[in-house]
């Protein structure tokens, strides 16, 4: 551990499943300092960060919806390191705030899914010009890392690959960021996957799910009593081949992104993906 002072870190979207983690997560690491708590639902304003996270002592940092004045009372502090936000919103809001952070040379720390590959790149060009890191994970879990390198090794050997990913109905966006991000890296391998081997017809549009890069096609189940799950399914001639990931607690994505915290200060650009800071 250095003497260097604490990164001042401000989660947006504290009330939230993730942001209350992320609260637990940042109070208990010596060289993070909460500064801000930001939540846009008046239900929590001026609520105690940590005892709204579950914490036993109060953090004596209250939550507001203003992020805009946040952004720049943190980036008003010479003393301390640049500040970091961490973004566990949702796909309406993510953009607007990871443009207003960069604005204010506050680095980005994106959970948050459902931003668009055009947005992604407006945005990597942004972070690129103000020479500002910015990280958006599509997650944060090492599993889920381990799963997606597992498939890569994998898909050199199979041409035919589905992905089921199964998540709470409380989620706003399908398929989810992390099924699209593996469809990606599969993608990228510069094979086409699932050759038709016969006209198919859907009686019911959607049955056979969406389609995403290189012909990889997405299901996605939303059910009570699920967290957050993904398979993904291998096939060929006589056998099948199936990696999948459960979680069961959300804690399983805090390493993940106290090292995202820790590593943006390096970062000049957007990086998208954990395994690149790995
Ligand atoms: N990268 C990763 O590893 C992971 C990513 N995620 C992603 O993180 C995001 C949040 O997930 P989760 O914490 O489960 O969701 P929650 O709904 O529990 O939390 C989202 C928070 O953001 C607030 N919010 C909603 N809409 C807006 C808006 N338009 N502007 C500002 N704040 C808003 C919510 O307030 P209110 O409820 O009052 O509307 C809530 O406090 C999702 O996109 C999810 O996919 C989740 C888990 C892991
Ligand atoms: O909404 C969630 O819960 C999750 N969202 C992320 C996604 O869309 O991939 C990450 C993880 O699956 C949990």
């Amino acid at each position: 551990m250095t003497n260097q002072a604490p990164i001042p870190v401000i989660v947006n979207g504290a009330a939230g499943k993730m942001g209350r983690e992320v609260i637990k997560a940042v109070a208990q690491a010596p060289d993070l300092n909460l500064v801000g708590a930001i939540d846009h639902s008046l239900e929590h304003q001026d609520k105690d960060a940590g005892e709204l996270a579950g914490l036993s002592e109060p953090l004596e940092v209250p939550i507001t919806n203003q992020l805009e004045p946040m952004l720049g009372y943190v980036a008003g502090d010479r003393q301390s390191p640049p500040g970091v936000i961490v973004d566990f919103t949702h796909p309406d809001s993510v953009y607007d705030n990871i443009r207003s952070a960069i604005a204010y040379g506050i680095r980005p720390v994106v959970g948050t899914t459902g931003l668009s590959p055009e947005q992604i790149q407006d945005l990597a060009d942004f972070a690129d010009k103000a020479s500002t890191g910015c990280l958006i994970i599509p997650n944060f879990s090492i599993g889920m890392v381990l799963l997606q390198q597992a498939a890569i090794a994998a898909s050199k050997y199979f041409d035919h690959v589905e992905i089921i990913e199964l998540h709470h109905n409380q989620k706003a966006d399908a398929p989810s960021g992390t099924a699209i991000q593996t469809a990606q890296l599969l993608g990228e391998l510069g094979k086409t996957f699932n050759p038709a081997l016969v006209e198919e017809t859907e009686k019911l549009p959607g049955a056979r799910g969406s389609i995403a890069d290189e012909g990889i096609r997405i299901h996605s189940v939303r059910l009570p009593g699920l967290i957050a799950h993904q398979e993904v399914i291998f096939g060929a001639a006589g056998q099948i081949y199936t990696l999948r990931h459960d979680t069961s607690d959300r804690a399983c994505y805090m390493p993940g992104v106290l090292l995202a915290i820790r590593k943006i200060l390096a970062l000049k650009s957007l990086v998208y993906g954990l395994e690149k800071i790995l």
